[in-house]
């Protein structure tokens, strides 16, 4: 019988080990479980490392030494999976083939969650375990990278794991294109550490030569820009090709055309993302369920009205400079170690702003936003 068994190295580091524990816990079995593992048995290691074992249901979790030991899995009758949705207590999981099971979670997992958040979220890899009729049991959630969560009464819930990108889609015109709220959209991308793109629709409505200022700034950041049109066609099998094999997150404004771009990238799915959007107007701003929608050339957009407007992520003042790519290399220079790089003197992004090597107008979105103003 084969059986599968991971260990997943907690890298410790001084002063940053209880940060890096949660993070290890949280990609694995999100953060509630996190927090009750962190309150969970102690034992003091060396220097001042802390370390534990923490034993759930009976079952050795993680042992001493940080090596993180996920539950074993059968895998002669077990089959790896991607859950598409999570329903309450039931997860929709697809296995390799595109079949779908409804899912229950294993007792133990679900000790891993605390009162009202599922341990299951939508893009986890998971084993689970087939029980006929379309259901099964998750025995297993992988350890997961590419989070998108949101914080409500101080917990983070997590959307969906696993994104490899996040698209942030404009239009050239109708609506006009507002460059403050690309950064503005940009800024949550950085922060969630997923890999963001540019991509320009409705570009059949202006001269292009009109939007080259724009995209060279977004392209000088590393930022990869395409220019597209849902009406003509053009540059779409460029995106195609970029969510191809990808699992990605379409967001933007509203009427930009996300939806659009996904009809005639792949019609079909259009349709069912327009029935997501209608089902969920009730609660337009509330509604986070997220859903994978598989494409034909693999991978998944991911939707949710949610994460389309991208209204989840509160980002702090103090972390807004850490977010602009440009402004990173400049913030340890300033002369006060508190610097906000608005009214400061001797500061060294003022002066960068000054002299040309920052563009005005991404400075001028980093005051806004820093400021806490609406977009
Ligand atoms: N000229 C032009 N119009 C487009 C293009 N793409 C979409 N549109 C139009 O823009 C409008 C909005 O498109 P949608 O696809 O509904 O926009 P959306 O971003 O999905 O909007 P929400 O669902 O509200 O988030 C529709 O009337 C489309 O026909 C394009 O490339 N060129
Ligand atoms: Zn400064």
């Amino acid at each position: 019988m084969a059986r599968k068994k991971n260990k997943v190295r907690a890298t410790f580091r001084k002063n940053r080990e209880v940060r890096t524990r949660e993070n290890d816990l949280t990609r694995s079995y999100g953060d509630e479980a996190a927090e009750d593992h962190l309150q969970g048995e102690r034992i003091s290691g060396k220097g001042d490392l802390t370390r534990k074992r923490t034993v759930v249901g009976g079952e050795l979790i993680e042992d001493e030494a940080g090596e993180y030991i996920l539950p074993d899995v059968d895998t002669s009758v077990c089959r790896p999976g991607r859950v598409l949705r999570v329903q309450g207590l039931v997860s929709i999981v697809r296995d390799d083939h595109g079949e779908l099971f409804s899912c229950a979670t294993r007792r133990l997992l679900k000790t891993l969650a605390t009162d009202q958040r599922h341990v299951v979220a939508a893009g986890d890899h998971v084993w689970f375990r087939p029980e006929g009729d379309g259901e099964g049991i998750i025995e297993r959630v992988e350890p997961r990278r590419g989070l998108l969560s949101r914080t409500s009464r101080g917990r983070r819930h997590v959307l969906v794991a696993n994104v490899d990108q996040i698209v942030v889609v404009a239009s050239a015109a109708e609506p006009r294109i507002k460059p403050n709220l690309i950064d503005r959209f940009l800024l949550t991308a950085e922060k969630t550490e997923i890999r963001p793109v540019v991509c320009i629709n409705k570009v059949d409505l202006v001269e292009p030569a009109d939007l080259m200022p724009l995209v060279g700034v977004y392209s000088q950041l590393g930022y990869q820009v395409l220019l597209v049109s849902a009406t003509t066609g053009q540059n779409i099998d460029q995106l195609r090709e970029l969510l191809a094999g990808r699992d990605t997150v379409l967001s933007g404004q509203s009427g930009v055309g996300k939806s659009s771009l996904l009809n005639v990238i792949e019609p079909g799915l259009g349709l069912r993302v327009q029935t997501v959007s209608t089902e969920s107007q009730k609660g337009r701003h509330t509604t986070t369920t997220a859903e994978l929608f598989p494409l034909a050339s693999g991978g998944h957009v991911i939707d949710t009205p949610g994460i389309r407007q991208f209204q989840l992520w509160d980002v702090i003042p103090e972390e807004v400079p850490g977010f602009f790519r440009e402004l990173r290399p400049y913030v340890s220079r300033c002369r006060y170690p508190d610097c906000t790089h608005t009214h400061e003197d001797f500061c060294a992004v003022k002066d960068a702003v000054a002299d040309g090597r920052i563009d005005t107008r991404r400075y001028e979105s980093f005051t806004q936003i820093a400021a806490g103003d609406e977009a």
